[in-house]
């Protein structure tokens, strides 16, 4: 074990494979390896087993069982004393697969893509502790400089968990996108649909919006590729079946076996969850409001100091621009920009004089206004 070990990934030219190699230099300052067939120029697997220390896999899932498999074969005994993780999104295959080596072996599972910010700060990561030793304290410093909100599981307890946070959201959401797509002849597609909608609805439509654009093969293997799923696809089918059966039976009896069945799930979810989700749904709903302000713009602040967003609120003062919301977020890079929605009846002329003073003083850099 060393303090600052040469990391190895394996699938350094993949989605979370280049995220990984920004995160371990720049916030780690780890020399980085990688392989990936996709990019000729990387290292090949020799390289790594030869001189990384701590060796990650960033594979397709489909694929990582044997991958993990090969390096076992290459690495002949070499792994003892090293450490080799994963954050395939399905857990016990790799894991498996990984404790036939000699290295001490963890699991994490970071529930988002990778995000446009250079750590996982406020993003759940799940790790499966598996085999861990003198790794153990470097392990908690990656998991302290990931900035992430950790819970623990074994890999089976993981891969039960998943079958519920991702495969029935994903499947249940692909099953809308798919009921959409059959109503858009007779209704018109999604943007016919879109000015009808609830909060509930703008976030489904974008919950199936984002699974579609994402990479299908994984969306694909957290179906196939995990036991559990085949289990919880039969619940929610007979939970749906039930509900149509009660809507065409259509009479008394059928509507208070619903609200038995159905409306008191309250029971099962609890007070609390029912609050905070309650809560959490208004908070998004007042985000989603405020993001559809039609007149803002979306402000930089280099100079990362106490009283920066004051000056920037003061310019708006100055120019009698008043406020109706504001929002910060993250560019690519990692810098914090600001989202800021004026009320409506604002003076184009002087909120563009405002922006102006503000990008001509050097004060903060407008990136977007409208
Ligand atoms: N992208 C996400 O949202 C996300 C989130 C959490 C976890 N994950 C997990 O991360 C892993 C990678 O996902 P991704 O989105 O980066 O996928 P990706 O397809 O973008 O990247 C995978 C990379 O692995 C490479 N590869 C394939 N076979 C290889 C081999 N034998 N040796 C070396 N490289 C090989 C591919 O060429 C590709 O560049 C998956 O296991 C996925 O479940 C992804
Ligand atoms: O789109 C996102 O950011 C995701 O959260 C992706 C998502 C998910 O939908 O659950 C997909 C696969 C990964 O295993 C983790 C998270």
């Amino acid at each position: 074990m060393t303090a600052a070990p040469t990391i190895a990934i394996v699938g350094s030219a993949g989605t979370y494979g280049r995220w990984l190699r920004g995160f371990f230099e720049r916030r780690m300052g780890l020399r980085v390896l990688g392989h990936d067939p996709g990019d000729p120029a990387s290292d090949t697997p020799e390289a790594l087993l030869e001189q990384a220390d701590v060796l990650l896999f960033a594979t397709p899932i489909r694929q990582t069982p044997q991958v993990v498999g090969d390096y076992v074969r290459r690495s002949g005994g070499r792994e003892a004393g090293r450490l080799w993780l994963d954050i395939t999104s399905i857990k016990q295959a790799p894991t498996e697969a990984m404790l036939r080596s000699r290295a001490e072996v963890a699991g994490l599972h970071p529930m988002t893509a990778p995000p446009k910010a250079p750590t996982l700060k406020g993003r759940v990561v799940v790790v499966c502790e598996s085999r861990l030793d003198r790794w153990r304290p470097w392990l908690q410093a990656l998991l302290d400089a990931l900035e992430g909100e950790y819970v623990y599981a074994d890999a089976e307890r993981h891969d039960r968990m998943m079958a519920l946070v991702q495969a029935m959201v994903h499947a249940s959401h692909l099953a809308q996108a798919g009921v959409l797509g059959e109503y858009a002849g007779g209704l018109g597609g999604l943007d016919a649909i879109m000015p009808f909608r609830s909060a509930s609805f703008e976030l489904d439509a974008a919950i199936a919006a984002r699974i579609l654009s994402l990479n299908p093969a994984i969306y694909e293997e957290i179906q196939f590729g995990n036991p559990h799923v085949a289990g919880m696809l039969d619940r929610l089918l007979a939970q749906l079946s039930e509900l149509r059966g009660l809507v065409r039976q259509g009479d008394d009896a059928a509507r208070a076996r619903f609200r038995e069945r159905f409306l008191h799930s309250r029971e099962a979810f609890g007070a609390q969850a029912l609050e905070e989700g309650s809560y959490a749904y208004e908070r998004v709903g007042y985000l989603l409001a405020d993001l559809v302000t039609r007149r803002y713009a979306s402000v930089h602040l280099p100079e990362d100091r106490a009283g920066s967003l004051r000056a920037l609120l003061h310019v708006f003062e100055r120019h009698g621009v008043s406020l109706e919301s504001i929002h910060s977020s993250r560019t690519p890079a990692g810098e914090v920009h600001f989202r800021i929605g004026f009320v409506r009846g604002t003076e184009p002329a002087a909120l563009s004089t405002a922006l102006t003073e503000i990008a001509g003083t050097g004060l903060g850099h407008v990136l977007e206004a409208g």
